[in-house]
């Protein structure tokens, strides 16, 4: 094979309380990219489509991550990239990430999957890296594994897969808007409140186990983050109001998607996730703001060939 399709979806880090630890993967939004052998060593991107990014390798996350692989595998080929990108950069949808993650896995599978998905994680976190100047994984493990993840650990990078429970939606409202990622961070505070952090770790725990024993109700009660959401929700135009009215209309609970701005809501079932959907679109259609909604299936599958 000297050449692979792939598709990478976007993804949602953190899930509220578990800043830069859990994630999980949607299902139809994502770009599209070709990786191909070429006898030339190294990487090149020689294509990008959707939005104006870096063409040179080492400026783009994609080159990075492949990169990465590329210096400890050291193939006899070299690999060139095409990335179609359907991901707005700056959504807190996983832009940066799709593209890490997708280089790499496409990559694997060129060289005969040379490499596990922790493996893939940790080249991608070199590309992910570069774009929000921290490392984390919380995008790119979802993106690699499919469903929900945890990330217990960067230095060593261990993964957990957790399971998704039956019948659960995401409904995503985009508001396009960018930030980026490093700015996001950057307004974060270093410290914590003792009380907070314990509000906060006890609802990732709580969060877990619901997904472990399909707890719709302990899902609800964990879905809240005292910690990092008060600093960036100010970023984020009517996020008050969609939360205040996604809960009202039975959202499980709603958050900041990644580092924003796109906003998400967890929902049991089909008609929930519609009419959340909706509730969405009424606010922001009298904002002037442009916006896109999407209600997606949680994705197991994780990056896809195609
Ligand atoms: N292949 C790529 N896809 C998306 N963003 C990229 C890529 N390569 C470099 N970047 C840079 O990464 C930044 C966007 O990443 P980030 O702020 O993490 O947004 P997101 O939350 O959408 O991932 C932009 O500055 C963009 O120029
Ligand atoms: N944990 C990170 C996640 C960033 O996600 P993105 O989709 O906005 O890149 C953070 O919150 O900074």
């Amino acid at each position: 094979m000297n050449e692979i399709r792939i598709f990478s979806p976007a993804t949602v880090a953190n899930v509220s309380c578990g800043f830069d630890v859990l994630g999980f993967c949607l299902d139809g939004i994502g770009d599209e990219m070709v990786v191909r052998i070429s006898k030339n060593k190294g990487v090149k991107i020689s294509k990008i489509e959707g939005y104006d990014l870096p063409i040179e390798a080492h400026l783009n996350v994609a080159g990075v991550s492949a990169q990465a692989l590329i210096d400890d595998a050291k193939p006899d080929v070299g690999f060139e990239i095409e990335i179609y990108k359907k991901i707005k950069p700056g959504s807190g949808i996983g832009s940066s990430s799709a593209s890490a993650a997708g280089s790499v896995v496409a990559i694997n599978e060129l060289l005969g999957r040379p490499y596990n998905k922790t493996q893939l994680t940790y080249f991608a976190m070199m590309g992910e890296a570069m774009a929000s100047k921290s490392y984390h994984a919380d995008n790119l493990a979802p993106g690699i594994f499919g469903g929900f993840t945890l990330v217990k650990s960067v230095e060593p990078l261990e993964i957990l897969e957790l399971p998704t429970p039956h019948n659960l939606y995401a409904v995503i409202i985009h508001p396009q808007i960018e930030i980026k990622t490093s700015e996001a961070r950057a307004l974060l505070p270093q410290k914590v409140n003792l009380k907070d952090a314990t509000v906060q770790w006890a609802n990732v725990g709580s969060l877990v186990h619901a997904l472990h024993t399909n707890d719709y109700g302990l899902l609800s009660r964990s879905l809240n983050d005292i910690i990092v959401e008060p600093h960036r929700s100010k970023l984020i135009p009517f996020f008050d109001e969609i939360k205040q009215q996604t809960v009202k209309n039975g959202a499980l609970g709603t958050g900041i998607s990644g580092s924003g701005p796109s906003i998400f809501s967890l929902c049991e079932g089909l008609e929930s996730a519609t009419n959340i959907e909706k509730t969405m679109r009424d606010i922001y259609k009298t904002t002037g703001i442009t916006f896109e909604t999407y209600v997606s299936k949680i994705n197991e599958d994780g990056i896809k060939v195609i």
